[in-house]
């Protein structure tokens, strides 16, 4: 058996786009088609993001056939622990790809691509010049903050407030000094176990719900920022842990969906007023603006543009042998 894949990634983030050599998973829907995979085929996403063929903090993008009929390409996105609802940095980098990989034809100076993801449908602009792609601005599907001031009891730091907002993907928002963390000088397993123990405390303090679809309610992730969420043209930092105790390396495009909801429902940000997102730790950088309300069942929501460049790392071909005792690969935490 062999498993293709292209190598990507965005903002340091990695993208391991898998092109073929996965089994096809049933389902008519793309959110079939995530539980199909995540209930019978749970064991190839451990052998290409577990070690030895990934690491820890590995991402991938599992191109399955669109069931949307405006869309271009579809993904099912998996990571450490399962498979999440929506990545904004894998849309980055899956807008490059669809053109350089000949699933759209390319137009100059932008080329759009539909992206199914299982949220919804994304739509991509692909900067397209001299016969190269290049940056790559998304319109995510509605935003909306859940809730605001959730006190939760969260271990080792007690009682904390956090703002709760989705953007393709739950994420819970509080300060680092709201934890006692410095988003620049501690240490990252520190802020990692802090976010996780905020993640942990909304599992089992909240109930989430989503209009669309049961499946999509979850909390994905915790996002530490460093509190600057009044409007400025100087960037706002964050740091998101996702999944199991992931660290996201890029600013996190659905989380900055996410947290441009929350600033816009706070009045800290107009419609089209573009701010930048940066990695606290990476210093990689995506823009996001606000460009239409809308609604999402009785809430209201925003439409959020979100702005980022992927690049190519390389290909792999990965191959697998019966005998190998360590074939399912393993995760050393
Ligand atoms: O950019 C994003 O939205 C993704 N990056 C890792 C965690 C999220 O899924």
């Amino acid at each position: 058996m062999n498993i293709n894949t292209v190598e990507m990634h965005t903002g340091g983030e990695p993208l391991r786009i898998i092109t073929d050599g996965f089994p096809k998973p049933d389902g008519k829907t793309i959110l079939q088609k995530r539980r199909f995979v995540k209930e019978k085929l749970d064991n190839f996403r451990k052998l290409l993001m577990h070690e030895p063929r990934g690491h820890y903090d590995m991402y991938g993008a599992l191109l399955v056939e669109p069931d949307i009929k405006d869309a271009d390409i579809a993904a099912l996105f998996i990571h450490n622990e399962g498979y999440s609802t929506m990545c904004g940095h894998a849309v980055i980098a899956l807008g490059r790809y669809a053109i350089d990989y000949g699933h759209v034809t390319p137009t100059e100076p932008e080329t759009k691509v539909n992206i199914e993801c299982p949220c919804g449908l994304v739509r991509a602009l692909v900067e397209y010049k001299n016969g190269k792609s290049g940056s790559v601005r998304f319109q995510s599907v509605p935003a909306f903050v859940f809730a605001t001031d959730v006190e939760l009891n969260v271990q080792g730091h007690g009682k904390v407030k956090v703002d709760i907002s989705y953007g393709g993907a739950f994420y819970a928002f509080i300060s680092a000094d709201k934890l006692g963390l410095d988003l620049w000088k501690t240490p990252i397993n520190q802020i990692k176990d802090a976010a996780t123990m905020v993640t942990n405390a909304v599992k089992n303090e909240v109930q989430l719900e989503h209009p669309d679809d049961n499946d999509l309610a979850f909390i994905y992730g915790t996002i530490v920022t460093d509190g600057k969420d009044e409007y400025s043209d100087e960037p706002t930092a964050n740091i998101c842990v996702f999944a199991d105790a992931q660290v996201d390396r890029s600013p996190t495009g659905s989380g900055v969906t996410a947290r441009t909801a929350l600033q816009y429902h706070k009045r800290h940000i107009s419609l089209n007023k573009s701010r930048v997102f940066v990695n606290a730790r990476i210093g990689s950088k995506f823009s996001a603006k606000p460009v239409r309300q809308t609604k999402c069942g009785s809430y209201d929501a925003v439409i959020i543009e979100v702005s980022g460049h992927a690049f190519y790392t390389g290909k792999s071909a990965f191959t697998f042998e019966e005998d190998d005792p360590l074939k399912g690969g393993f995760l050393l935490k």
